[in-house]
């Protein structure tokens, strides 16, 4: 692996500020998803060491919380830097890990640095309160307060963002964190351990556990030193997690899956809409939690749609992320399975296939952009949350029944509408069932907003200022017999 900085390429996990092995003999082979060739191992920790983690954490979480919001401000800065001085490399392992295109994983590098910066200034912000008491000769009020040993499950789809948003607000508000990336891309997170520890983040306050998932998060989510588990992945693992972690009531913060719908009003430009829902599908590979997977249309623009969105999804290039593509492979073979059996699905019950040719597929681990007409609620492609590049499109006639459709899933994260006309967006917003709702753009994350779901999308919130009370308690005091009058 040629970086320019080598010591960014770890293969062990980082506890309290060691470099870790596996005491088993099977370390975890990680694959580069364009060609299947081994890029290095990740270390698989057993019960014992990951229990050690959390004993570090613990151990550190008194110093850390004791340091003024300056104090860890200008380390959490620091690290931002880092990872801006070595964006290359960085960007460089997420591609060759998660297979993203590389002008795409440089993106993420920026996206998930802001996460740190925006919370190492945002923590200066968390504010208590006092209360006008009710008590005579009472003062009252809130502290904030870190919750505690923070854990972090992270997917492979965002190696790096997934960490800092949840890593950036934990540290903020004084909570040392132990983070576990997927096995499928874990050199990422290695390598911002190698920063945090460059950028002087003590001993213990950032850990990286690697490991056999499911021995991690029993581990995790049963000891009771751990105050919060913060998870971003499927449905299926965060219900697993909540039922683990309910033995010990912690802190939940989990963003699972989507099946955003994206609607298409007849006033819009038809080319531009089309162009939007291209980029809104396709984007990393379909394998996004925001990527539109219903896509509704009106039926008077539909045909006109179809032709446009073909065209534009036939320009994308399918190919090696460390060449000038758009869309680079799945994360493994199972993934490609799985969207041929949506398709497949979709096919045997009326959709009609528009575009979309598996056999120019440049590698067993690519899926070649596929758009499915006609598509209905009975199909998989409506249902479930395809994580691929397979676009399923339908045609609406009125505004109720669409957002009904729309709504007529166990999801609820993000939604998008296209239109030019501000009450039937305004009617649309308030009727979606979901927690972010995108109008006439593509574009809706960041730092400062609130990024989460309703329903079976998850709990909390990350990012902005809510991002941050999910790291922190609130703690009422109630001073009595002061000397004077109550405080107000
Ligand atoms: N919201 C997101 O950003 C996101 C990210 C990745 C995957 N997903 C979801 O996952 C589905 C496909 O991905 P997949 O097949 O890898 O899903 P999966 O549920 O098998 O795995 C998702 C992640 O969870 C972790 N995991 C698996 N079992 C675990 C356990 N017992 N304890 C703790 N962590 C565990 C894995 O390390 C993996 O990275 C998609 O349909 C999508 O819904 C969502
Ligand atoms: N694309 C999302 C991550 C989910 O997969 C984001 O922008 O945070």
């Amino acid at each position: 692996m040629q970086l320019n900085d080598p010591r960014l390429f770890r293969q062990l996990a980082y506890v309290d500020g060691q470099w870790m092995a596996g005491r088993s003999n099977h370390d975890e082979p990680v694959l580069d998803p364009a060609n299947g060739e081994i890029l290095g191992y990740c270390a698989l920790l057993d019960a014992e060491q990951i229990t050690g983690a959390v004993t570090a954490a613990e151990r550190a979480f008194a110093g850390w919380r004791a340091l003024s919001v300056d104090e860890r401000g200008r380390l959490l800065q620091r690290w931002y830097q880092l990872l801006h001085e070595h964006r290359e490399d960085l960007a460089h392992l997420m591609t060759l890990e998660q297979g993203k295109p590389l002008r795409d994983a440089r993106g993420e590098v920026d996206y998930g640095a802001s996460f740190i910066q925006w919370f190492a200034e945002e923590a200066r912000r968390a504010y208590g309160m006092t209360i006008p008491s009710h008590i005579p000769n009472a003062m009252l009020g809130t502290l904030k307060e870190p919750v505690g040993v923070s854990v972090m499950l992270t997917p492979w789809n965002f190696p790096l963002a997934m960490i800092t948003r949840k890593a950036g607000a934990a540290l903020a508000a004084g909570c040392p964190v132990i983070v576990k990336p997927a096995n499928e891309t874990p050199f990422t997170a290695l390598a911002l351990a190698e920063l945090a520890e460059r950028a002087g983040i003590p001993p213990g306050v950032f850990n990286v556990v690697t490991g056999e998932p499911a021995t991690v998060s029993e581990v995790l989510c049963t000891d009771t030193r751990v105050r919060s588990v913060s998870f971003t992945g499927s449905t299926r693992v965060g219900k697993l997690l909540i039922r683990q972690s309910a033995g010990s009531v912690k802190r939940m913060s989990l963003e699972l899956g989507g099946n955003a719908p994206f609607i298409v009003c007849e006033d819009v430009d038809v080319d531009e809409a089309a162009r939007e829902a291209v980029a809104a599908k396709f984007q990393t590979a379909g394998q996004d939690c925001l990527a539109a997977n219903r896509i509704f249309v009106h039926r008077r623009i539909y045909d006109r749609f179809l032709e446009r969105f073909a065209v534009h999804m036939k320009a994308l290039r399918v190919g090696s992320g460390m060449m000038e593509v758009d869309i680079g492979p799945l994360i493994h073979r199972r993934a490609v399975e799985a969207a041929q059996a949506i398709v497949d699905d979709a096919l045997a019950q009326g959709a009609r296939l528009m575009a979309g040719n598996q056999s120019m597929a440049p590698g067993a681990n690519f899926f070649m952009p596929t758009l499915l007409a006609d598509i209905t609620p009975e199909m998989r492609v409506f249902r479930e949350e395809t994580f691929s590049p397979v676009a399923g499109v339908c045609a609406f006639d009125d505004d109720e029944a669409v957002v009904a459709a729309a709504n007529d899933t166990e999801y609820g994260l993000a939604a998008y509408i296209y239109s030019n006309d501000v009450k039937r967006i305004w009617k649309m917003m308030r009727g979606l069932e979901y927690g972010m709702v995108s109008v006439n753009t593509l574009k809706m994350t960041g730092a400062p907003i609130p990024f989460g779901g309703v329903k079976q999308s998850g709990l909390g919130r990350e990012g902005g200022a809510q991002g941050l009370e999910e790291y922190l308690d609130t703690k009422y005091f109630c001073l009595g017999n002061m000397p004077g009058p109550s405080g107000s």
